[in-house]
Protein backbone atom coordinates (compact mmCIF):
# COMPACT_ATOMS: atom_id res chain seq x y z
CA UNK A 1 0.00 0.00 0.00
CA UNK A 2 2.70 2.49 0.92
CA UNK A 3 3.82 2.95 -2.85
CA UNK A 4 0.47 3.81 -3.94
CA UNK A 5 -0.28 6.65 -0.86
CA UNK A 6 2.09 8.98 1.12
CA UNK A 7 1.16 11.31 4.25
CA UNK A 8 0.47 14.69 2.82
CA UNK A 9 -0.55 16.53 5.76
CA UNK A 10 -0.65 16.12 9.42
CA UNK A 11 -1.73 18.62 12.13
CA UNK A 12 -2.97 17.69 15.53
CA UNK A 13 -3.96 19.49 18.69
CA UNK A 14 -6.32 20.19 21.33
CA UNK A 15 -9.68 21.89 20.16
CA UNK A 16 -12.30 23.97 22.70
CA UNK A 17 -9.78 24.15 25.84
CA UNK A 18 -12.10 26.57 28.27
CA UNK A 19 -10.78 28.59 30.37
CA UNK A 20 -11.35 31.86 32.80
CA UNK A 21 -9.10 33.61 34.24
CA UNK A 22 -9.20 35.83 37.41
CA UNK A 23 -6.41 38.39 37.47
CA UNK A 24 -6.41 40.30 40.59
CA UNK A 25 -5.57 43.98 41.85
CA UNK A 26 -6.52 44.01 45.10
CA UNK A 27 -10.36 44.25 45.22
CA UNK A 28 -10.00 45.28 41.39
CA UNK A 29 -10.40 42.29 39.54
CA UNK A 30 -10.15 41.39 35.83
CA UNK A 31 -11.85 38.34 33.98
CA UNK A 32 -11.19 36.88 30.64
CA UNK A 33 -12.92 33.75 29.34
CA UNK A 34 -11.53 32.01 26.48
CA UNK A 35 -11.92 29.15 24.11
CA UNK A 36 -8.39 28.12 22.75
CA UNK A 37 -7.45 25.30 20.01
CA UNK A 38 -3.81 24.37 19.79
CA UNK A 39 -2.69 22.38 16.49
CA UNK A 40 0.47 21.44 16.24
CA UNK A 41 2.56 20.68 12.63
CA UNK A 42 6.19 19.48 12.97
CA UNK A 43 8.45 15.52 12.78
CA UNK A 44 5.25 13.60 13.46
CA UNK A 45 4.80 11.72 10.47
CA UNK A 46 5.80 8.53 12.41
CA UNK A 47 2.45 8.93 14.73
CA UNK A 48 0.49 8.39 11.94
CA UNK A 49 2.18 6.06 9.67
CA UNK A 50 4.40 3.96 11.89
CA UNK A 51 2.16 4.06 14.69
CA UNK A 52 5.04 5.39 16.83
CA UNK A 53 3.88 7.68 19.63
CA UNK A 54 7.08 8.48 20.58
CA UNK A 55 6.95 11.78 18.80
CA UNK A 56 3.56 12.83 20.56
CA UNK A 57 2.82 15.70 22.61
CA UNK A 58 -0.18 14.34 24.38
CA UNK A 59 -3.54 16.37 23.62
CA UNK A 60 -4.36 16.14 27.01
CA UNK A 61 -0.59 17.71 27.88
CA UNK A 62 -1.06 20.52 25.42
CA UNK A 63 -4.42 21.38 27.47
CA UNK A 64 -2.18 21.14 30.54
CA UNK A 65 0.10 24.38 28.81
CA UNK A 66 -2.96 25.93 28.04
CA UNK A 67 -3.75 25.94 31.82
CA UNK A 68 -0.35 26.27 33.23
CA UNK A 69 0.09 29.44 30.73
CA UNK A 70 -3.23 30.75 31.81
CA UNK A 71 -1.93 31.04 35.50
CA UNK A 72 1.28 32.02 34.79
CA UNK A 73 1.29 34.52 31.67
CA UNK A 74 1.95 38.11 32.13
CA UNK A 75 -0.54 37.98 29.06
CA UNK A 76 -3.05 36.33 30.09
CA UNK A 77 -5.70 38.93 29.65
CA UNK A 78 -4.77 39.88 26.03
CA UNK A 79 -5.77 37.44 23.33
CA UNK A 80 -3.54 38.24 20.73
CA UNK A 81 -0.25 38.16 23.22
CA UNK A 82 -1.94 35.09 25.09
CA UNK A 83 -2.22 32.86 21.80
CA UNK A 84 1.54 33.84 21.07
CA UNK A 85 2.83 32.73 23.72
CA UNK A 86 1.23 29.34 24.34
CA UNK A 87 2.42 29.16 20.21
CA UNK A 88 5.99 30.25 21.34
CA UNK A 89 6.78 28.21 24.55
CA UNK A 90 5.69 24.88 22.79
CA UNK A 91 7.94 25.62 19.85
CA UNK A 92 10.85 26.56 22.15
CA UNK A 93 10.01 23.59 24.25
CA UNK A 94 10.04 20.78 21.68
CA UNK A 95 12.42 20.63 18.77
CA UNK A 96 10.56 18.91 16.14
CA UNK A 97 7.49 20.79 16.42
CA UNK A 98 8.02 23.60 13.81
CA UNK A 99 4.67 25.44 13.87
CA UNK A 100 1.27 25.87 15.96
CA UNK A 101 -1.36 27.10 15.02
CA UNK A 102 -3.15 28.57 17.82
CA UNK A 103 -6.92 29.93 18.17
CA UNK A 104 -8.43 31.90 21.39
CA UNK A 105 -11.81 32.54 21.13
CA UNK A 106 -13.09 35.07 23.87
CA UNK A 107 -16.90 35.70 24.80
CA UNK A 108 -18.08 39.02 26.44
CA UNK A 109 -17.96 39.32 30.16
CA UNK A 110 -18.26 43.28 30.72
CA UNK A 111 -18.42 45.23 34.15
CA UNK A 112 -21.90 45.90 35.57
CA UNK A 113 -22.30 49.92 35.55
CA UNK A 114 -22.36 51.24 39.06
CA UNK A 115 -24.38 54.43 39.14
CA UNK A 116 -22.41 57.28 40.50
CA UNK A 117 -18.91 55.63 38.80
CA UNK A 118 -17.40 55.67 35.30
CA UNK A 119 -15.64 52.47 36.15
CA UNK A 120 -18.24 49.85 36.78
CA UNK A 121 -18.06 47.40 39.42
CA UNK A 122 -14.78 45.94 40.82
CA UNK A 123 -15.71 42.31 40.47
CA UNK A 124 -18.95 41.96 39.05
CA UNK A 125 -19.41 41.41 35.11
CA UNK A 126 -22.57 40.62 32.91
CA UNK A 127 -22.73 38.83 29.21
CA UNK A 128 -23.63 41.92 26.74
CA UNK A 129 -23.70 40.43 23.49
CA UNK A 130 -23.12 37.10 21.97
CA UNK A 131 -20.17 37.99 19.36
CA UNK A 132 -17.15 37.00 20.58
CA UNK A 133 -13.81 38.31 19.51
CA UNK A 134 -11.25 35.55 17.75
CA UNK A 135 -7.49 35.86 17.08
CA UNK A 136 -5.83 33.19 15.07
CA UNK A 137 -2.25 33.11 15.70
CA UNK A 138 0.34 30.67 13.16
CA UNK A 139 4.02 31.00 14.76
CA UNK A 140 6.69 29.69 12.28
CA UNK A 141 9.82 27.99 13.87
CA UNK A 142 10.81 26.72 10.33
CA UNK A 143 13.53 28.99 9.65
CA UNK A 144 14.84 27.92 13.22
CA UNK A 145 13.59 28.14 16.79
CA UNK A 146 15.54 31.61 17.20
CA UNK A 147 14.21 32.90 14.26
CA UNK A 148 10.59 32.88 15.32
CA UNK A 149 7.94 34.29 12.90
CA UNK A 150 4.22 34.82 13.47
CA UNK A 151 1.02 36.39 11.82
CA UNK A 152 -1.89 36.89 13.27
CA UNK A 153 -5.78 37.50 12.34
CA UNK A 154 -8.13 38.71 14.83
CA UNK A 155 -11.44 39.26 14.51
CA UNK A 156 -15.29 39.14 15.54
CA UNK A 157 -17.75 36.71 14.95
CA UNK A 158 -21.68 36.47 15.69
CA UNK A 159 -22.37 39.93 15.87
CA UNK A 160 -26.23 40.01 15.40
CA UNK A 161 -27.22 43.37 13.58
CA UNK A 162 -30.35 44.40 12.10
CA UNK A 163 -31.64 47.95 10.36
CA UNK A 164 -35.43 48.50 9.64
CA UNK A 165 -34.83 51.32 7.35
CA UNK A 166 -32.19 52.82 5.93
CA UNK A 167 -31.37 49.66 2.89
CA UNK A 168 -31.97 49.18 -0.65
CA UNK A 169 -31.73 47.26 -3.40
CA UNK A 170 -32.59 47.83 -7.23
CA UNK A 171 -31.32 48.08 -10.28
CA UNK A 172 -29.52 44.54 -10.57
CA UNK A 173 -30.04 42.34 -13.41
CA UNK A 174 -33.86 41.57 -14.38
CA UNK A 175 -33.85 38.10 -16.62
CA UNK A 176 -36.20 34.77 -16.67
CA UNK A 177 -34.77 33.96 -13.55
CA UNK A 178 -35.80 37.36 -11.61
CA UNK A 179 -38.70 37.21 -9.26
CA UNK A 180 -37.09 40.15 -6.79
CA UNK A 181 -38.72 42.98 -6.74
CA UNK A 182 -36.82 46.28 -6.89
CA UNK A 183 -37.31 47.70 -2.87
CA UNK A 184 -35.40 51.38 -2.08
CA UNK A 185 -36.20 50.46 1.56
CA UNK A 186 -36.08 47.01 3.48
CA UNK A 187 -34.79 45.27 6.16
CA UNK A 188 -30.97 44.53 6.56
CA UNK A 189 -30.04 42.21 9.18
CA UNK A 190 -26.61 40.20 9.14
CA UNK A 191 -24.52 38.06 11.61
CA UNK A 192 -20.94 39.66 11.57
CA UNK A 193 -17.96 37.69 11.02
CA UNK A 194 -15.46 40.07 10.51
CA UNK A 195 -11.05 39.32 10.28
CA UNK A 196 -8.20 41.51 10.21
CA UNK A 197 -4.45 40.46 9.43
CA UNK A 198 -1.98 42.20 10.87
CA UNK A 199 1.95 42.57 9.09
CA UNK A 200 4.15 39.58 9.85
CA UNK A 201 5.97 39.65 12.71
CA UNK A 202 9.40 38.01 14.00
CA UNK A 203 10.00 37.18 17.77
CA UNK A 204 12.74 37.12 19.89
CA UNK A 205 12.73 33.41 21.52
CA UNK A 206 12.24 33.46 25.32
CA UNK A 207 15.14 33.09 27.51
CA UNK A 208 13.79 32.40 30.78
CA UNK A 209 13.03 28.54 32.02
CA UNK A 210 9.15 29.97 32.54
CA UNK A 211 9.36 31.33 28.94
CA UNK A 212 7.72 34.07 30.22
CA UNK A 213 10.23 37.07 28.88
CA UNK A 214 8.31 37.33 25.86
CA UNK A 215 8.80 40.65 23.82
CA UNK A 216 7.21 41.60 20.40
CA UNK A 217 9.33 44.19 19.21
CA UNK A 218 8.08 47.53 19.40
CA UNK A 219 6.27 48.68 15.54
CA UNK A 220 6.39 45.30 15.02
CA UNK A 221 2.82 45.42 14.18
CA UNK A 222 2.07 44.20 17.70
CA UNK A 223 1.69 47.56 19.14
CA UNK A 224 -1.67 47.60 18.18
CA UNK A 225 -2.78 44.47 19.21
CA UNK A 226 -4.94 45.99 22.25
CA UNK A 227 -8.36 46.04 23.00
CA UNK A 228 -8.36 49.42 21.10
CA UNK A 229 -7.84 47.83 17.62
CA UNK A 230 -10.85 45.15 18.59
CA UNK A 231 -13.20 47.58 19.95
CA UNK A 232 -12.71 50.53 17.18
CA UNK A 233 -13.62 47.60 14.46
CA UNK A 234 -16.37 46.35 16.23
CA UNK A 235 -17.13 49.98 16.43
CA UNK A 236 -17.11 50.82 13.09
CA UNK A 237 -18.89 47.87 11.98
CA UNK A 238 -21.82 48.73 13.82
CA UNK A 239 -20.93 53.26 13.16
CA UNK A 240 -21.35 52.51 9.05
CA UNK A 241 -23.89 49.89 9.24
CA UNK A 242 -26.73 52.38 11.47
CA UNK A 243 -25.68 55.06 9.12
CA UNK A 244 -25.13 53.86 5.81
CA UNK A 245 -28.39 54.37 3.02
CA UNK A 246 -26.71 50.53 2.18
CA UNK A 247 -27.56 50.44 -1.58
CA UNK A 248 -26.40 46.10 -0.74
CA UNK A 249 -24.82 44.39 1.63
CA UNK A 250 -22.17 44.53 -0.85
CA UNK A 251 -21.62 48.70 -0.58
CA UNK A 252 -21.60 48.39 2.96
CA UNK A 253 -19.31 45.95 3.49
CA UNK A 254 -16.88 47.72 1.46
CA UNK A 255 -17.33 50.59 3.53
CA UNK A 256 -16.89 49.14 7.05
CA UNK A 257 -13.93 47.15 5.41
CA UNK A 258 -12.05 50.42 3.96
CA UNK A 259 -12.61 52.51 7.22
CA UNK A 260 -11.04 49.87 9.46
CA UNK A 261 -7.86 49.41 6.93
CA UNK A 262 -7.78 53.23 6.93
CA UNK A 263 -7.63 54.10 10.77
CA UNK A 264 -5.14 51.03 11.55
CA UNK A 265 -1.45 51.42 10.10
CA UNK A 266 -0.69 47.91 11.41
CA UNK A 267 -3.53 46.05 9.76
CA UNK A 268 -3.11 44.46 5.87
CA UNK A 269 -6.52 43.05 5.24
CA UNK A 270 -9.82 43.18 6.32
CA UNK A 271 -12.61 40.29 5.88
CA UNK A 272 -16.50 40.13 6.28
CA UNK A 273 -18.49 37.31 5.57
CA UNK A 274 -22.14 38.22 5.72
CA UNK A 275 -25.42 36.42 5.53
CA UNK A 276 -28.34 38.11 4.34
CA UNK A 277 -30.65 37.44 6.94
CA UNK A 278 -34.39 37.69 4.88
CA UNK A 279 -37.32 39.20 6.86
CA UNK A 280 -40.34 38.59 4.36
CA UNK A 281 -43.70 40.82 4.32
CA UNK A 282 -46.39 38.50 5.43
CA UNK A 283 -49.30 39.35 2.50
CA UNK A 284 -51.95 39.54 4.69
CA UNK A 285 -54.78 40.10 1.99
CA UNK A 286 -56.80 37.09 3.69
CA UNK A 287 -57.97 39.35 6.29
CA UNK A 288 -57.73 42.36 3.95
CA UNK A 289 -54.90 44.44 5.48
CA UNK A 290 -52.25 45.84 3.47
CA UNK A 291 -49.06 44.85 4.78
CA UNK A 292 -47.26 43.97 1.60
CA UNK A 293 -47.01 47.87 0.10
CA UNK A 294 -43.37 49.06 1.45
CA UNK A 295 -44.25 51.73 3.82
CA UNK A 296 -47.14 49.60 5.44
CA UNK A 297 -44.95 46.88 5.85
CA UNK A 298 -44.97 45.90 9.71
CA UNK A 299 -45.62 42.33 9.86
CA UNK A 300 -42.08 40.28 9.02
CA UNK A 301 -41.53 36.43 8.60
CA UNK A 302 -37.81 35.63 9.59
CA UNK A 303 -36.64 33.34 6.96
CA UNK A 304 -33.31 31.06 8.65
CA UNK A 305 -32.51 29.61 5.40
CA UNK A 306 -32.02 30.22 2.61
CA UNK A 307 -29.59 33.44 3.17
CA UNK A 308 -27.60 35.41 0.94
CA UNK A 309 -24.09 35.19 1.62
CA UNK A 310 -21.77 37.91 1.02
CA UNK A 311 -18.06 38.25 1.72
CA UNK A 312 -14.98 40.21 0.17
CA UNK A 313 -11.36 40.87 1.48
CA UNK A 314 -10.23 44.69 1.33
CA UNK A 315 -6.67 44.89 1.23
CA UNK A 316 -3.80 47.81 2.01
CA UNK A 317 -2.38 48.81 -1.51
CA UNK A 318 1.55 47.78 -1.56
O1 LIG B 1 -27.75 43.38 -0.76
C1 LIG B 1 -28.09 42.44 -1.50
N1 LIG B 1 -27.15 41.88 -2.31
C2 LIG B 1 -27.45 40.84 -3.17
O2 LIG B 1 -26.56 40.32 -3.90
C3 LIG B 1 -28.77 40.36 -3.15
N2 LIG B 1 -29.40 39.36 -3.83
C4 LIG B 1 -30.69 39.34 -3.39
O3 LIG B 1 -31.55 38.52 -3.79
N3 LIG B 1 -30.90 40.31 -2.46
C5 LIG B 1 -29.72 40.94 -2.29
N4 LIG B 1 -29.36 41.98 -1.48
Amino acid sequence: MSEISTLTAARYGKDKVRVLRVVRDGSWHNIVEYYVTTLLEGDIDVSYTAADNSVIVATDSIKNITYYLAKVSPHVLNPERFALHIGTHILSKYSHIHKAFVTVQQVRWTRIPVDGTDAGHAHSFFRDGDDKRFVKVEVDATKGKDKLTATVTSGITDLLILKSSGSSFTNFIRDGYTTLQEVDDRIFSTSVDLSYTFSTISIPSPSDEAKLEFVIPQGSGGDVWDEGVSSRARKITLDVFAADSSASVQATLYKMAQQIVTEHAGIDSVSYSLPNKHYIAVDMKYIGLDNTTPSQAEVFMPIETPSGLISATVSRKK
